[in-house]
Parts: C-alpha cells; structure tokens; sequence
C-alpha cells in the first residue's frame, strides 16, 4: 500500500470546553484508532491540506491555495508551535508538478500555519516533527473563496504527483465539518477589524488572548444551549460523507459556496480541504472510506468528523 488517506475534524475548543467525558473518550478512541492505522502504514511522506484563520494568510495577499516549502506553526490556543519538517525539494517538485498540470497554486518560503495545521499533526502523530510533512493551505474562511471543484482539481493534481513520488504518502484533510465560529468577516469589519484582517500577523500577546476568550466564551454558551452561533448540520454532514465516501466528486463539483454557508455555516467551507485529500487519494486509485466517527458537537463549534480511505485494493 502506497497512500493511505485520513481526515479529521479540528476544533481549537478541544481541552477548553470539552462535552461529557464519554463523548472526549469516543473521540480519543477514533483518534487513537486512526493512529494505529498510521503508525502500521508508516508514511515516509504527509500531505497534509489544511485552511487558516486569519493567523497565517490575510487580505494583504490571499491566495486560494499555498504550498508551503518552508512553514512554522503559530501555536494558537495553545497547539504546538515551531518549524514544520518541510521537504523542500519535494514541496518545489510537488508545486511544479501541480503547475504544469495547469492547476494554479501559490508558494511560500515563510507560511504560516495555525491550529488547523498543527492540530492534526499533535493527534495523528503526537508533535509537528513526526514525519516529513508538506503543508498545503486550502482558503476555506476568508471570501472569495475557491469552488469545491478547484479544490477538487488541485487535489487531484497532487494525488498525481505524489503517485509518482516513489514515496508511501498519508494525504490528511483538515477542518469542518457544518460549524460557523466566531471568525471575523471583512464585510462590515469596523477599521481597526479591517487592518487586522489585511495585516495582523504577528498580534500582541493581549490581541490574541483576548480573540481567543472571545471564541471560548461563544463555544462555552453554544454548548450550553446551542444558542448564538449558526446551527450544526448532521444531515448536510452525513450527506457530505457519504459523497467523499462514493467519490462522487461530480456531486460534489455542484456544491456552492454560498449554499454551503447557508445550509452548514460560513466555516463548513473548510471542508474543502477534506474534498483536496480526497481527490488526491482518488488520483492514486479507487479507495475504500471507513467513517470512524462523527457526532455534531456544539462544544467545539464543530461537525465532528473523523474518516480514513485505503486503496480498494488492499
Ligand atoms: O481561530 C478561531 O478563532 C476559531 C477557530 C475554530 C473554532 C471552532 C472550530 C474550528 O474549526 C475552528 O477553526
Ligand atoms: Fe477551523
């Protein structure tokens, strides 16, 4: 077996405010069953697709997608914070290979990345320099927004490549599923809201603790009562899985970004960065999905979703 795919909802939440004990075991347990899983396929090679929140990329220059070939993690909300093991000369290879495929994609030497990034990673492998990893940022929060059917198509190029890569490769899909946290939106963004969003990398320890307070306290009071946030979503979830699970990726070509919003909240956008990992797993052969978990969970302002695909072959 030479690819192997495994997704993975984030949420900054987990450890601040957690649901009942028995609900954190269940997911700990599909964690540490996707782990196994990892470590018995020992991937020489992470692909790992991911979005940001207005930590790493903002409206100075937003790109709808970033290869990283030199990246650090932020460490907001306490994730893991550092250098990411970057191959370089892979991550350039990966980047001309996915440009000659006619499929647009930026680079950067000094990308940085958030939780949703550095998350996964501390799950699946228990720090960001298990593995070496080449990260690749899927604008799925800041508008305008890439399609479903880009992500699809960039995904696709890099399942390509890395089929030729000589390499075991796990591609890993951040984010999602239906949630809409507290992140702030440019439109109507009062000034100072505005320059942050074009410019506020690096903020003062104070501007980041207090945004963070500011999600806290919103998922401390939807958990509560499931009040003042956009709604969860199970059915557009299970719909969502289902479509990843059959490849139906001309389905999922259809899907709007604007009808997204509605339906599962503006972060569900996220979710383009699961429809890239599976593109690029489909670009290495027909796969067979195992969903490990899901439940909605108002907790951590998040679809709660945790899926695995290995080569139908296998
Ligand atoms: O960065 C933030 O302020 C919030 C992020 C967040 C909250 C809940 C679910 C997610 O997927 C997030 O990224
Ligand atoms: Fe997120």
């Amino acid at each position: 077996m030479t690819a192997l795919l495994q997704c993975l909802s984030h949420s900054p939440l987990i450890g601040w405010v957690d649901p009942p004990a028995a609900i954190v075991a269940e997911v700990d347990a599909a964690v540490a069953g996707a782990r196994a899983q990892i470590a018995a396929f020992a991937p020489e090679l992470v692909i790992l697709f991911a979005p940001d929140h207005y930590n790493g990329f903002f409206y100075e220059l937003m790109p709808p997608f970033c290869i990283g070939v030199q990246a650090s993690a932020i460490g907001d909300f306490n994730s893991a914070a550092g250098p990411l093991p970057v191959p370089q000369a892979l991550a350039l290879e990966c980047a001309r290979s996915v440009l000659a495929d006619d499929v647009d994609v930026a680079i950067s030497y000094r990308m940085q990345v958030d939780h949703g990034f550095a998350q996964p990673l501390e799950q699946l492998f228990g720090g960001l320099d298990a593995c070496p990893v080449i990260p690749v940022f899927v604008n799925g929060v800041a508008p305008p927004m890439p399609s479903c059917r880009a992500a699809r198509r960039l995904g696709a190029a890099i399942g390509r490549w890395a089929a030729g890569c000589g390499k075991r490769v796990l591609f890993v899909g951040s984010g999602g599923l239906s949630h809409e946290p507290p992140v702030p939106e440019l439109i109507n963004a009062a000034p100072e809201m505005v320059e942050k969003l074009i410019a506020g990398r690096n903020p003062p320890p104070d501007q980041r603790a207090a945004r963070q307070e500011r999600v806290r306290a919103a998922a401390e009071r939807f958990g509560r009562d499931g009040s003042g946030l956009h709604p969860l979503n199970p059915d557009w979830d299970r719909q969502l899985l289902g479509l990843l699970a059959e490849a139906d990726f001309a389905t999922l070509d259809g899907f709007d970004n604007e009808q997204i919003s509605l339906e599962a909240g503006r972060s569900a956008n996220e979710t383009k960065a699961w429809v890239a990992a599976f593109a690029a797993m489909h670009a290495c052969g027909p796969y067979r999905t195992q969903v490990q978990y899901y439940r909605p969970i108002n907790e951590w302002i998040a679809g709660f979703a945790c899926a695995s695909a290995v080569p139908l072959a296998t």
